[in-house]
């Protein structure tokens, strides 16, 4: 027994022939002690609705019920792992939900709603494949504030370096904009290639991100067309860059020097460069 009361993971996995699948990214965490730190990266659980992606055989998933989370709602798309899961919802009755399916085609914030309410915490040791795109969604959600309170997630570490990247360094690009302009996002600690089964190529990160207390309003596509074409050269000056949305005079209309480049700018002053297109 692992001090859960649950059967060691490597155990739960060999008796359901839980074999990794590489096209599912599946890397998972047996280490208790980390899986039990992303869970209090979170803060406070004994209120929150916890949403999960990915739960595979239910390690991460384990640590959220023991470190005390009211309830869980893991969406899973590997059929394999739902009778090692349901054995986790036994051991915790009433408090874990299994929604089997694709999280990309999951509508987040109507599973949220189904909740039994508090804060909506996402915490996710997020299949690499989809993780960027899961994010993505996440921020651009067109309600804020949103669904969610924050989100602990686990990324390739030069993903995370993206997310939290500030203006001038080599990480700062679109997904960091994306991430500023919505959030605070920082990195809460790395975690090691052999602290998953089978081993991923690259070192992780778990990152934490809560919703911006002052929203910065602007409209999420014309963003996008901004960072695209200011990011798309970001050698070059952005009177260069942004030629084909307004070059020069939309530079000084929006009180942007317009020999700067795009790693130069900050979340407030890409938001208000938008907001002058
Ligand atoms: C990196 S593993 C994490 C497993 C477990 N949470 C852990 O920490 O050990 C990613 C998990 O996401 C699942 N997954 C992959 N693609 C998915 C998708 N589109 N929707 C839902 N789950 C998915 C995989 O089957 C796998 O269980």
């Amino acid at each position: 027994m692992s001090i859960d009361g649950l059967p060691p993971l490597r155990e739960v996995i060999e008796r359901h022939g839980l074999q990794a699948k590489k096209a599912l990214g599946q890397n998972f965490l047996f280490d208790l002690n980390l899986t039990g730190k992303i869970a209090r990266t979170a803060g406070d659980l004994s209120d929150a609705t916890v949403i999960e992606v990915g739960p595979g055989p239910g390690g991460l998933t384990r640590a959220l019920l023991s470190n005390g989370a009211r309830q869980v709602i893991a969406v899973e798309r590997d059929e394999r792992c739902l009778a090692a899961l349901a054995e986790v919802s036994d051991h915790y009755p009433g408090r874990l939900e299994i929604v089997s399916g694709d999280a990309l085609k999951t509508d987040f914030a109507a599973l949220a709603s189904e909740g039994g309410g508090g804060p909506v915490k996402i915490i996710a040791n997020l299949p690499y494949n989809i993780g960027t795109e899961l994010l993505v969604r996440w921020l651009t959600v067109s309600e804020w504030p949103p669904f969610y309170a924050s989100m602990t997630l686990m990324f390739q570490r030069e993903v995370a370096q993206r997310i939290v990247a500030a203006p001038g360094s080599d990480a700062y690009g679109r997904l960091g904009v994306l991430a500023g302009w919505r959030t605070q996002a920082r990195i809460a600690f790395d975690v090691p290639p052999q602290a998953f089964t089978p081993p991923p190529k690259v070192t992780s990160s778990v990152v934490h991100l809560e919703p911006r207390a002052t929203p910065l309003p602007t409209d999420v596509k014309k963003l996008g067309r901004v960072t695209e074409a200011a990011f798309g050269q970001r050698r070059k000056m952005l009177r260069q860059s942004v030629k084909s949305l307004g070059g020069e005079a939309l530079l000084e209309r929006a009180g942007i020097d317009p020999t700067r480049r795009a790693e130069t700018l900050s979340v407030e002053e890409f938001v208000r460069l938008t907001n002058t297109v």
